[in-house]
């Protein structure tokens, strides 16, 4: 059972760790002239920190011993300067093997208020780290925290070597699908020939395990001239290693043999274990295919010699199935047995390494789906509010809306009682008093008289009428007309209505006729009273009205005492002593006894 599983997982597997941390160290093999750094260079920190972070990558020595240099003279730094050196500090860390020192000093920048484009770099080193120290949920976690944040990162440089790092990180987890998804965004898009060769290889890694990639097609042969073109001799022995394993796949030893052997001293040249040992393994089950007994176990020893270190489990347990197999051809059992625990121990290591990846993955879809369904309950949360929100707002805009009608409704009627209270006013001044001379009108005199009369019986209280009517009127009207006869009518009610207290009641009972009620008045009072209104209207201004003659009236006056509080009574006993001063050559007061 193991031996079988053993042959359908090939080599890639662990071959992948070591290519990631090529992806690191490639760079600390080539032979870059160390020129050192002077001590006038530090007059222009950006300028290092700059060289810094490029020979990072291309001659990582002399870009450490700048790292090195700035961080002996951390004090000359800005703050922006330091955060700077710090990513970079912490990729020598990772260089050098120190993978706690460069994690830390990546999640200090994280937590700092380093610029958006640093934390974005220190969070896609981290995806490699964890890669490397096959961390896969914390790994997962930064892919994740990579591809949102990616749309606040300026220019693609960056963002093209945070999908180096998501696709890479996916081939090793094994999610192949997912990083030809992404190298897609990525292919058709790089200019730079090292980072174009990394993208190669790992397509055609992703494709080799999918089963996409045919010995056929010319994608493998494309793969080697760029990765040629790019002076890397590592990757393309990795691609040529594809090429064998697709021969293989096809039981055609002499292909895989070809594809390999002639190119196996560049490989040697590289001094890259982990190629060096994949390379001897292929040759090994090429020649295992071939039946070449000695052949097999020479290259199968040469891979079991040189692997180690990076070179790791399913590798190492393709290489002991040979050699037991071979120990066991051979008849010799103890070896045989020996190689098979080993093979075992690769086996299930591998197998756990394996359930370790599918876990961290299916725990982060799991996480990934249980957000989503967070989100999507918050996001049904919010709608609810906001509808709670809009009815709230209606029901105040309808309350609103209520309010200003009651408001404009209150107002209208308002307006229509006042208009009301107006109209009553008007027609109250109209029935209760004389349009032409504005005291009393008859009926509102006789009602005010008789009110007054009960008060005064009532309370005891004296009342005396006075009566008067004007002298000749007729005469007025029919000489100077009736227009002159109104206005005399008017002066006469103005200068009396002056002499009168504020209780006493004037009115006109009609024609010529007027009439004042005294309530708490004595006949001596009302006398004199008499007597200042006929003065009064002796005294008119006739000649300003228009007239040639005096206005004179005749008075008449009543008291209750003698008429008693019937207002009939008291009228017609004033009318008879009125009549009496007309008897008397008018314009005099005369009293009813
Ligand atoms: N201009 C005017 N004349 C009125 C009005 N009401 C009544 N008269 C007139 O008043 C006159 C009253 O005349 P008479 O009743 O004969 O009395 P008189 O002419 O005053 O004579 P004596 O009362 O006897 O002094 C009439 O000519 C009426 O037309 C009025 O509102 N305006």
């Amino acid at each position: 059972m193991l031996i079988n599983l053993s042959h359908k997982y090939n080599f890639l597997h662990k071959l992948y760790l070591g290519l990631f941390y090529a992806l690191f160290i490639l760079c600390s093999h080539a032979s870059y002239a160390t020129q050192g750094v002077s001590e006038n260079n530090l007059l222009n920190i950006d300028s290092m920190l700059i060289e810094a972070d490029k020979l990072r990558s291309h001659a990582p020595a002399l870009g450490q011993e700048i790292i090195t240099k700035l961080e002996n003279n951390i004090t000359k730094l800005s703050e922006s300067q330091r955060h700077h050196l710090t990513y970079l500090s912490a990729s020598k860390s990772i260089y050098q093997g120190n993978y706690l020192e460069g994690e830390k000093k990546f999640l200090a920048l994280l937590g700092s208020n380093t610029s958006e484009l640093i934390k974005f770099r220190a969070n896609y080193s981290l995806i490699n780290l964890y890669t490397l120290q096959q961390r896969w949920q914390e790994g997962l976690q930064q892919v994740a925290k990579v591809l949102t944040t990616r749309k606040s990162i300026e220019g693609d440089e960056h963002f093209k070597l945070a999908l180096v790092s998501v696709i890479a990180f996916y081939n090793q987890i094994e999610q192949y699908q997912l990083a030809l998804d992404y190298s897609e965004q990525l292919l058709h898009n790089i200019s730079e020939k090292r980072t174009h060769c990394i993208v190669n290889q790992l397509v055609l890694l992703a494709k080799l395990e999918t089963q996409q990639l045919s010995i056929k097609s010319n994608e493998l042969t494309k793969g080697i001239e760029v990765c040629q073109q790019a002076n890397e001799p590592i990757f393309t022995g990795i691609i040529r290693s594809y090429q064998a394993r697709l021969h293989l796949n096809e039981k055609n030893a002499d292909d895989a043999i070809n594809a390999l052997l002639p190119h196996l001293n560049a490989v040697k040249s590289t001094h890259y274990k982990v190629l060096i040992s994949l390379t001897y393994n292929l040759l090994a089950q090429a020649y295992h295919l071939k039946s070449d007994i000695d052949k097999t176990k020479e290259y199968a020893l040469l891979a079991e010699d040189v692997g180690g270190g990076l070179t790791k489990n399913k590798e190492i347990a393709a290489t002991y199935k040979l050699l037991f197999q071979i120990a066991e051809q051979e008849g010799n059992f103890e070896q045989a047995l020996y190689f098979h625990k080993k093979y075992s121990q690769a086996t299930q290591k591998h197998l756990d390494e394996v359930q370790a990846k599918q876990i961290a993955f299916q725990l982060a879809k799991h996480n990934d789906y249980a957000n989503k369904q967070r989100i999507e309950q918050q996001n049904q949360q919010i709608d609810l509010l906001s509808v709670q929100h809009l009815l709230t707002k209606k029901q105040a805009e309808n309350s609103l809306l209520l309010i200003m009608l009651l408001i404009v409704f209150l107002m209208a009627l308002a307006l229509w009682a006042y208009k009301s209270w107006l109209v009553q006013q008007r027609l109250k001044q109209l029935t209760e008093y004389d349009s032409l001379t504005k005291v009393h009108s008859r009926g509102h005199f006789i009602q005010l008289a008789k009110s007054s009369l009960k008060h005064c019986q009532k309370t005891e209280q004296p009342l005396t009428c006075v009566l008067f009517d004007l002298d000749n009127f007729k005469r007025i009207n029919d000489n100077y007309g009736h227009a002159i006869g109104d206005k005399a009518l008017k002066e006469v009610a103005r200068v009396c209505r002056k002499i009168g207290r504020q209780n006493d009641i004037l009115g006109r009972l009609g024609g010529e006729e007027f009439a004042y009620i005294l309530p708490g008045c004595s006949v001596i009072i009302a006398e004199d009273i008499a007597q200042r209104c006929r003065l009064s209207i002796q005294q008119i201004d006739y000649k300003a009205l228009g007239l040639n003659d005096q206005i004179t009236a005749s008075f008449g006056i009543s008291d209750v005492a003698i008429s008693g509080f019937e207002l009939t009574d008291l009228l017609g006993d004033a009318d008879s002593a009125m009549y009496a001063s007309k008897e008397h050559g008018r314009n005099c007061v005369n009293t009813f006894r």
